[in-house]
């Protein structure tokens, strides 16, 4: 039998304040096959974001491992295995808005035409007219679409999203959640945090993050 393309098993994260110590995360278990699209919803606060963290390798559990096609991860794995869209976007404010998208694609080249792909995705998402911008020069919701381009670029065996529809309006959600499924067709583990009900309905399944652990949603 293979191996899910992400599991994660007994996660646990602590972090420390002044205040008293919060332990956000308590013993979680996920698993998603290739080709799967999972939402992750939960309060404000719950431990999304802290769960992505941990899942990219971008920070380390307390407790606890993510294994990747069965290997566990040791830091950030490459963006063509893992590939993430984080809520601060992270975007490179040296490069053009389509060089920022074609990086994972320069960083490992597979045959394929890296400018028709970069041209065709900005366009899929309604931002081909900014290809040649820095990111400071376009607006938060286009950087948005920007980041989301670059995370799936690379068409990664895993993706991870940070509430990729938050600061879109609602005429350019269906392009991004038509990506989304997309990436899952094409056989992508995709998991995606967020509060947008639109976003919870193109999942194949739904989970919650309650008390640090998830549930069935
Ligand atoms: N680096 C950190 N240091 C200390 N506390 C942190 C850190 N990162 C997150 N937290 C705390 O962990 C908890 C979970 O935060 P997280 O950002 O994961 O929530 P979330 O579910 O993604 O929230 P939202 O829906 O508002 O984005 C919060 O109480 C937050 O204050």
């Amino acid at each position: 039998m293979s191996s899910p393309a992400l599991h994660a098993f007994g996660l646990r994260r602590r972090f420390r304040h002044p205040s008293g110590d919060v332990e956000v995360l308590r013993g979680l278990e996920l698993s998603v096959d290739a080709g799967e699209l999972v939402t992750v919803s939960g309060r404000s606060g719950s431990g999304k974001s802290a769960l992505l963290a941990l899942l990219s390798g971008f920070d380390e559990p307390d407790a606890g491992r993510v294994l990747l096609a069965g290997v566990p991860i040791d830091g950030a794995p490459p963006w063509h295995t893992c590939a993430v869209l984080p809520q601060a976007l992270g975007l490179s404010a040296e490069l053009t808005v389509a060089e920022n998208v074609a990086l994972p694609l320069r960083l490992r080249p597979g045959g394929e035409d890296i400018e028709q792909r970069v041209r065709g995705l900005l366009t899929d998402l309604g931002v081909a007219q900014l290809a040649d911008r820095y990111p400071g020069e376009v607006s938060f919701g286009q950087q948005q679409r920007v980041a989301l381009a670059r995370a799936v670029s690379g068409r990664p065996k895993v993706l991870l999203t940070d509430e990729p529809t938050a600061h879109l309006d609602s005429g350019s959600i269906p392009a991004v959640l038509e990506l989304l499924r997309d990436c899952a067709s094409q056989g992508a583990a995709v998991i995606v945090a967020t509060h947008d009900d639109a976003v919870h309905a193109i999942a194949d399944r739904r989970v919650r993050l309650v008390d640090g652990v998830l549930a069935a949603a």
